[in-house]
């Protein structure tokens, strides 16, 4: 089964071919990294998955009306706006709005993804008060909260720090063990390593690589996309990838 299937995605933007031939599928259980340099087009890839601008190929999400793509898949962007200042419970329910108003599920997702970002204790705080890493934990519950069987989500841990990185992958990992399917870019690749179960890299305007992290971090591909060379082992408490230096 498939949650999600593109196939030959191509975005130019002012002339400029950003990405081309780019085909993925996306099943339940997989939490598939998206990496790539600076620039790569991994926030133009993900908006191009949704439809959210201009394309060529396809994209089954795309293909949804908005309704029907609100209840499929979640989305997180990597601008973290909170416009107005309401509190951080009320932020998380409006991920419940493509479910119109079910009020016992809503409560219960909600309280879901209030324990899973761990915001109990800022609950009742003005969400427009909180740190930068609070509010990034905030909209990741808003999206959670939606309880979509895709989830969307660029540079999530980003400005977190090590504790709620951590956290947060887990608790995306335990979201793709539990039937969901997640892609989220992110540039820590010790952590993509350590937690995705599928890595994408997008590079040259193209999907480089896409397969198991031990595969798509190997050392030519790190240094023909990044331009750096790593640290790679495999320990008792998992994968390390470290990297070392420029090239
Ligand atoms: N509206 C736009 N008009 C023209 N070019 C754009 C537009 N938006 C993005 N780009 C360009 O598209 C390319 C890909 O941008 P994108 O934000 O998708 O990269 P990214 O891989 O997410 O980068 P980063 O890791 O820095 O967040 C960049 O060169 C960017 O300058």
């Amino acid at each position: 089964m498939s949650l999600l299937s593109c196939r030959n995605l191509a975005v130019t933007l002012r002339d400029r071919v950003i990405f081309e031939e780019v085909s993925l599928d996306l099943a339940p259980g997989e939490l598939v990294g998206l990496i790539g340099p600076n620039g790569a087009g991994k926030t133009t890839l993900m908006r191009a998955i949704l439809g959210l601008l201009p394309h060529g190929g396809s994209s089954s999400l795309a293909a949804l009306s908005p309704g029907a793509r609100a209840l499929k898949a979640a989305w997180m962007p990597q601008a973290r706006d909170i416009a107005w200042p309401v509190r951080v419970e009320d932020l998380v329910a409006l991920g419940r709005l493509p479910h119109r108003a079910r009020p016992a599920q809503d409560h219960a997702a909600i309280e879901a993804a209030l324990d899973r970002m761990g915001l109990q204790r800022l609950r009742h705080r003005r969400a427009t008060r909180l740190s930068g890493g609070e509010q990034a934990r905030v909209l990741l519950a808003r999206a959670l909260a939606q309880e979509a069987p895709v989830l969307l989500a660029d540079e999530p841990i980003a400005g977190l720090d090590p504790e709620h990185q951590i956290a947060t992958m887990t608790a995306l990992r335990m979201l793709a063990d539990e039937g969901r399917g997640v892609i989220l870019s992110l540039h820590d690749l010790g952590l993509a390593a350590r937690h995705c179960t599928r890595l994408i890299l997008l590079a040259e305007g193209q999907l480089l690589a896409d397969g198991p992290p031990e595969e798509v971090l190997s050392p030519g591909l790190v240094a023909r996309a990044f331009r750096i060379t790593a640290y790679r082992a495999d320990t008792p408490n998992g994968p390390v990838f470290q990297p070392l230096t420029t090239l």
